[in-house]
């Protein structure tokens, strides 16, 4: 059965932090984002905002030294944004960091709120074959579920996650009202993530905000293509393929009903002939 929207919450600002993630330095990495959000909240001071972090920022594509690169449970890392978070009454999307548990290493999303609560985390559970992801990490064995921020419902995918749109259509059923993209998306399959980010959010009827990485590794240049894009499958905001930069606007939760209404995709499913 599909959730109502969000009534109380209107809007939120976001920005994507459109970042060149230096492979195999996570200090470094860490140290950027902190330069950047400082930047950030001294320009934006409205609040509520929320920004969003690409894949694997702290380590990249460094997949051979996770070994050692990984965290144990991303306790560094998200200590480090907790702090962020509480300093600057951010919400955070914060991407996706390596961290070792369990015996194995996982590719894993974290959110963090304003008050610097971890809210939620999600371990990939589709590692990509073509960057040779499943060789050293292990995918996760837990759905991808909602969480809210500010009593907005949402939900987080990573990057490969994007080519499956039964885990999209299953958290827009359960009431997300924005899907998150964090991805380390190469520019070899650039048209791909470009149409497949506007199917989810024109089929879904969410919004839709990616967060890619930009510059290469290892022979392997990334796609950047960042985007905000509305229920109706309009694209806000869009980054460059190549430059790091932020993007930065203003959602409006009260639209997917609106777009709902105009084409009643929901109402119309035959659930007694498909899931
Ligand atoms: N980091 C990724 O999951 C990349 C996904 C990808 O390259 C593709 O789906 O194509």
């Amino acid at each position: 059965m599909l959730q109502l929207f969000t009534k109380e919450l209107k809007t939120m600002h976001v920005a994507v932090f459109q970042m060149e993630v230096l492979a195999g330095k996570p200090d470094e990495n860490r140290e950027r984002v902190k330069t950047w959000v400082e930047q950030l909240c001294r320009e934006q001071l409205e609040r509520p905002l929320t920004i969003v972090l690409p894949e694997l920022w702290t380590t990249g594509y460094q997949l051979e030294d996770l070994g050692e690169l990984a965290e144990e449970e991303g306790v560094e890392t998200i200590a480090f944004l907790q702090q962020l978070a509480r300093a600057h009454r951010i919400h955070m999307v914060a991407g996706s960091i390596a961290t070792k548990k369990d015996g194995g290493i996982y590719n894993t999303a974290l959110v963090i709120d304003a008050q610097g609560k971890l809210v939620y985390t999600y371990d990939k559970v589709h590692l990509v074959p073509m960057l040779n992801e499943p060789a050293y990490m292990q995918g996760g064995s837990v759905p991808p579920a909602l969480f809210e921020l500010d009593g907005v419902k949402m939900a987080v995918l990573i990057c490969y996650d994007l080519r499956f749109p039964e885990l999209a259509r299953r958290l827009a059923l359960e009431g997300a009202e924005v899907l998150f993209i964090v991805a380390e998306w190469p520019l070899a399959r650039a048209m791909h993530w470009k149409a497949l980010q506007q199917a989810r959010a024109i089929e879904n009827q969410f919004y839709l905000l990616s967060c890619n990485s930009v510059g290469s590794h290892n022979g392997t240049d990334y796609a950047g293509t960042s985007m905000v894009i509305d229920p109706w499958g309009e694209i806000i905001v869009e980054g460059s393929s190549t430059e790091e930069e932020w993007l930065q606007c203003k959602v409006d939760f009260s639209k997917a009903a609106e777009v709902r209404d105009r084409v009643p995709v929901f109402s119309s499913r035959r659930p007694d002939l498909y899931r």
